[in-house]
């Protein structure tokens, strides 16, 4: 079947420091995870995007496989990896290294042939569209996909590169093409500082008249807000090992559940998005759960 989802963006490995010197490599990488939560829940992904001919382009790669990614929109360039340092999770600090990495060399037009025809959403988001010159081709490519009848999906996902000013005017454009945007209370903090969360909301709104915005509020849950309503879902409890990915869960489990049971409605699919966050939560680092797993989490039983 050919992806429903394509999911356009950075993947890389993340270096978490681990006390005396030691770094342990993971693969990661938000739009990456995205993809590769949404294909595991079982809506049929693509992950396009570029990762080196390395052990750490191996492993992303191996990985995308297992979560059942469409093997043919990932693409493999013999060029350096793209790494992202995490001297601390606490508050997470990240710095990245990737100068003339793999990822700034993806393609899109070597994807396959007729590869829009089934996809129904696009997903874009975090530091692929602060990083040229791939950011400017991917704002392209999502005007492009959007002027063909395809939804957009958005999530900014602030790291501190996007406080460069050039960022202000892929922001704007990215909303206004957006049909849904995810955004955490802490984005909204520094992509419109001074702003309170309420006044952020507004702005995004008013490039996005008619997305679903949903915003994520760590501990305190989640809210999703169409032009017409505002839903609010408390957190599912569970014993927390660390949040990182919390929040790409939530984006991939919300587009799987949009997609895979659209008849299900506004709770149904703000329900399914905070399940799939919290049952990443309970794991450490980036994880993507069954569904099973989730469901379980929904239904008590976990
Ligand atoms: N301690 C927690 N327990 C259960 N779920 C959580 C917890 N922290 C975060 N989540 C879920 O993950 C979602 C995303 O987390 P958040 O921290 O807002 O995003 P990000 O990971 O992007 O910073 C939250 O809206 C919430 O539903
Ligand atoms: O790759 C990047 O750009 C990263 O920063 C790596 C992180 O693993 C995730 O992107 C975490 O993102 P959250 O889901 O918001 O916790």
């Amino acid at each position: 079947m050919n992806p429903q989802f394509v999911v356009f963006g950075e993947a890389l490995t993340d270096f978490i420091a681990e006390g005396d010197g030691l770094w342990r490599a993971v693969p990661g990488g938000s739009c990456w995870s995205v993809a590769r939560v949404a294909s595991k829940l079982g809506l049929p992904t693509g992950y396009a995007g570029a990762v080196s001919t390395d052990n750490f382009g191996n492993d992303l790669a191996r990985l995308a496989l297992e979560a059942g990614l469409d093997e043919r929109f990932l693409q493999r360039v013999d060029k350096a990896p793209f790494l992202a340092m995490v001297p601390s999770k606490n508050p997470p600090q990240y710095f990245f290294i990737g100068d003339d990495s793999a990822d700034l060399h993806f393609d899109h037009t070597k994807l396959p042939a007729g590869w829009m025809d089934d996809v129904q959403i696009a997903h874009f988001g975090c530091i692929s569209l602060v990083r040229e010159p791939l950011a400017s081709r991917l704002v392209a490519l999502a005007g492009e996909i959007k002027a063909a009848g395809k939804r957009i999906c958005f999530d900014p996902n602030y790291r501190k590169i996007m406080a460069d000013p050039a960022y202000a005017a892929t922001l704007q454009r990215m909303s206004e093409l957006a049909d849904f945007i995810k955004v955490s209370d802490e984005d909204l903090t520094h992509l419109f500082p001074g702003t309170t969360l309420e006044q952020g909301i507004a702005i995004l709104r008013g490039w996005a008249p008619a997305a679903d915005i949903l915003l994520t509020q760590g501990g305190a849950g989640m809210t999703l807000m169409t032009p017409t309503e505002t839903l609010h879902r408390p957190v599912f409890a569970v014993d927390v090992a660390d949040t990182v990915g919390a929040g790409d869960a939530s984006m991939g489990g919300w587009m799987c559940s949009v997609l895979t049971q659209p008849e299900a409605g506004l709770q149904a699919h703000l329900d399914f998005a905070c399940a799939a966050a919290a049952t990443v939560c309970r794991q450490h680092g980036a994880y993507a759960p069954t569904t099973a797993e989730v469901r379980a989490l929904m239904a008590g039983a976990a």
